[in-house]
């Protein structure tokens, strides 16, 4: 099917529609480089006013957690980091890393590579094209999967894999995938994800102390993870106010690691506002997503976030969505589950049926996990 740009000369008429509808006419690609110098945005980008971003918000103070001090043993920094981890997480599930040991050029070169990708003419950009029912590759701002409510941005996604059958799964995608001009871009990219990684190992041992069930718990789940890698881009927007980045979602993998660039635009809602994290090249943002939720039986909040765009610089975040192997069973431990206390919250799944429902039915609100189960139990009943 061919693909069209969204040009000037095209007016956008389409009503405003259902966004989780599958667009029922062709699919439309958004060329930012074209786009940004339109005295309007295409109607399917304006949000609805409710949701459209406020111009003041307050920004959130989340606790910055000493990975490192955790790491090494020091019994202050962890009861330290215990204590914090656990309070972020049972009211939004946000909190900033540091002293997390992760290599400061590396951080560098997977921004300053995303502009090497990003800048290329859409057609070179497009060999990497996301197919539908996919969730890795590139798209832009999901037209063709959406027809409202069109995020202003452009994403490359690729599926990260611990296991040792794959172990540089991310260097042969992008390689084969953009071709052989790209290996440099492949390597940095491979480096990321297994520094990231084994970031968010480090993590699962923090959060499985916190929850008292053992720095091994969490960390043995997710030892082969089988992880997304998302480069989200955000080209500047001439009408910043009446669209979004990244639409109000919860993740529905179990943890994210993101490096948001100076910039700035992440959101998150807390307390029925939206708050914004201040970015910290320093820092890491890691939130729960709905999967974890699930493992720590309703205990850790998968909460709603967004980005924001503005009229002057492009916004670049990495996001790395930990995800367990394919056939690991989503089961909270049991030492998390009490019959009178704290009774099963969800049902056992496993992460590839939660994409499923999320690559069907995009539920990007406080509810996905509730959806997902009456999905589950009404496949089950017929
Ligand atoms: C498995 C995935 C689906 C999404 C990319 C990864 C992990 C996060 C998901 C997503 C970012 C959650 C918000 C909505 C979404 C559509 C998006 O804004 O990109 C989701 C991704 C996706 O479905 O492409
Ligand atoms: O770009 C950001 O700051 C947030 C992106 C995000 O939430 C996501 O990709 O899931
Ligand atoms: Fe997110």
């Amino acid at each position: 099917m061919a693909m069209e740009c969204i040009t000037s000369t095209q007016s956008m008429t389409q009503p405003h529609q259902n966004n989780n509808k599958e667009s029922e006419t062709t699919p439309l690609v958004f060329d930012a480089s074209i786009l940004r110098h339109q005295h309007q945005i295409p109607s399917q980008f304006i949000w609805p006013d409710e949701e459209k971003p406020s111009l003041q918000v307050s920004k959130l103070v989340i606790p910055l957690i000493d990975l490192g001090g955790f790491l090494s043993g020091d019994p202050a920094a962890t009861m330290e980091a215990v204590r914090l981890v656990g309070e972020a997480c049972k009211k939004h599930g946000f909190f900033l890393v540091v002293n997390h040991g992760i290599n400061a050029d590396l951080i560098s070169n997977a921004h300053s590579y995303m502009d090497d990708f990003f800048e290329l003419p859409l057609s070179q950009k497009q060999r990497a094209q996301r197919k539908t029912g996919e969730h890795c590759g590139y798209a832009s701002s999901f037209t063709g999967r959406f027809s409202s409510k069109l995020p202003w941005k452009e994403t490359l996604s690729f599926q990260f894999s611990a296991e040792k059958i794959s172990p540089k799964i991310v260097k042969e995608y992008l390689s084969n995938t953009m071709g052989k001009e790209f290996e440099q871009f492949g390597s940095i990219y491979q480096d990321y994800c297994e520094a990231m990684s084994k970031l968010s190992l480090g993590i699962m041992e923090l959060l499985g102390m916190s929850l008292g069930v053992g720095k091994e718990c969490f960390r043995e789940f997710f030892e082969e993870n089988r992880s997304i890698m998302r480069l989200n881009y955000y080209p500047p927007c001439q009408k910043p106010d009446q669209t979004l980045g990244t639409g109000p979602h919860c993740d529905p993998t179990s943890l994210t690691i993101l490096h948001q660039d100076q910039v700035g635009g992440l959101q998150v809602f807390v307390d029925n506002e939206w708050h914004s994290i201040t970015p910290n090249f320093n820092a890491f943002v890691v939130n729960i997503g709905d999967t974890f939720m699930a493992l720590s039986n309703g205990k850790y909040k998968s909460c709603l976030h967004r980005a924001v765009v503005n009229k002057k610089t492009t916004r670049k975040s990495l996001a790395f969505f930990l995800c367990p192997r394919n056939d690991k069973v989503v089961s909270p431990p049991r030492g998390l589950v009490d019959d009178d206390f704290s009774p099963r919250v969800y049902p056992d799944f496993t992460w590839p049926m939660l994409l499923e429902f999320t690559q069907k039915y995009y539920r990007a609100d406080m509810n996905t996990l509730n959806a997902f189960t009456n999905w589950i139990q009404q496949k089950e009943s017929s």
